[in-house]
């Protein structure tokens, strides 16, 4: 598999660690060229550890984008805490991200990834003023022997060649786990989702996105015709199913158009998806649910 690998050639993990809503998922996108993570303005968006390769001739990084760090509030936040643990325990080299518009040195939760060798990363540096941007990376310079602080902004672009540069200057020497041109190791099925998900947290409020879990129960690829997806939307309380549906089944219908859209768009092919929605109680502190859902090993 792993021909004409030259002995110069460096490989490793690089999990993206931070608070809520620092912007994770789009650097990760962007670093990789392809939207593999799901972003949308609402805290708390990723609920796995999302496994992005990036590989290049001499290089392999593993970047694994992972749940914002929270204190939890029901199973789910555990479940999600633990891959947080998992993601810097295997980690070669961690980004640690602070949102350049939001945080101070003060406000990061540090203690989480202990003594680990680390990059600060300045996220959303597009919404500084020009004048500030120096001051503000220098607030953090020297901050918990962080190898570098990094300021970039995924929106324009800003560094993320730099940062690349500096990631594959710091991983270890070895071959590539993976075949160059696989760029995740999740299924399809998985990011499809993924994607519905991203719609309901676009698409419904308060309560409802975060009490929601997304399940695949079919996917048929057709030949000559459209794949098809039948999708399980689970929710923890019979009034969500009655905000997801919508009168006369009007939300759940502008749902399906619009996850219908951004799933054509990922695969590059029509889909005929199908949504329906279900009810279980708490499922997100049972533990028999996280671990059939996928939360749990
Ligand atoms: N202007 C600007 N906005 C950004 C940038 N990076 C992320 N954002 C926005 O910040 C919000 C949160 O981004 P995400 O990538 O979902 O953040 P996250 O850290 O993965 O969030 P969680 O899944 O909650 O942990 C979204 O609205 C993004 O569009 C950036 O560089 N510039």
């Amino acid at each position: 598999m792993f021909d004409d690998i030259p002995d110069s050639h460096r490989s490793g993990y690089v999990s993206l660690v931070g608070k809520p809503n620092v912007g994770k998922s789009t650097l990760m996108n962007a670093l990789l060229g392809q939207k593999l993570s799901i972003v949308t303005r609402k805290p708390q968006t990723t609920r796995h550890r999302i496994v992005g390769i990036h590989s290049g001739p001499e290089h392999q990084i593993i970047f694994q984008d992972t749940p914002g760090i929270i204190k939890p509030e029901y199973g789910l936040h555990n479940a999600m805490m633990d891959q947080v643990t998992t993601a810097i325990r295997d980690a070669d080299l961690l980004l640690f991200l602070a949102d350049a518009t939001r945080d101070t040195p003060d406000t990061l939760s540090l203690e989480h990834i202990e003594d680990r060798p680390a990059l600060l990363v300045l996220t959303k540096m597009d919404l500084i003023p020009q004048e500030q941007a120096l001051p503000l990376v220098e607030t953090y310079t020297g901050l918990r022997g962080f190898e570098e602080v990094v300021p970039t902004s995924s929106v324009t672009g800003f560094n993320l060649d730099v940062l690349l540069d500096t990631l594959r200057d710091m991983l270890p020497q070895g071959p590539p786990f993976y075949p160059k041109d696989q760029i995740s190791e999740h299924p399809q099925r998985f990011f499809v989702a993924e994607l519905i998900r991203e719609q309901i947290l676009e698409y419904f409020h308060e309560e409802v996105p975060y009490s929601t879990q997304v399940n695949i129960v079919e996917y048929t690829e057709r030949d000559g015709s459209k794949d098809f997806i039948d999708a399980e939307i689970v929710v923890t309380r019979k009034s969500h199913k009655g905000i997801l549906i919508g009168k006369g089944g009007q939300a759940l219908k502008r749902l399906g158009k619009a996850a219908r859209h951004t799933i054509e768009e990922f695969l590059g092919k029509s889909v005929y998806l199908q949504l329906h929605v279900k009810v279980r109680k708490d499922w997100r502190n049972r533990e028999q649910f996280l671990r059939s859902y996928g939360y749990r090993e």
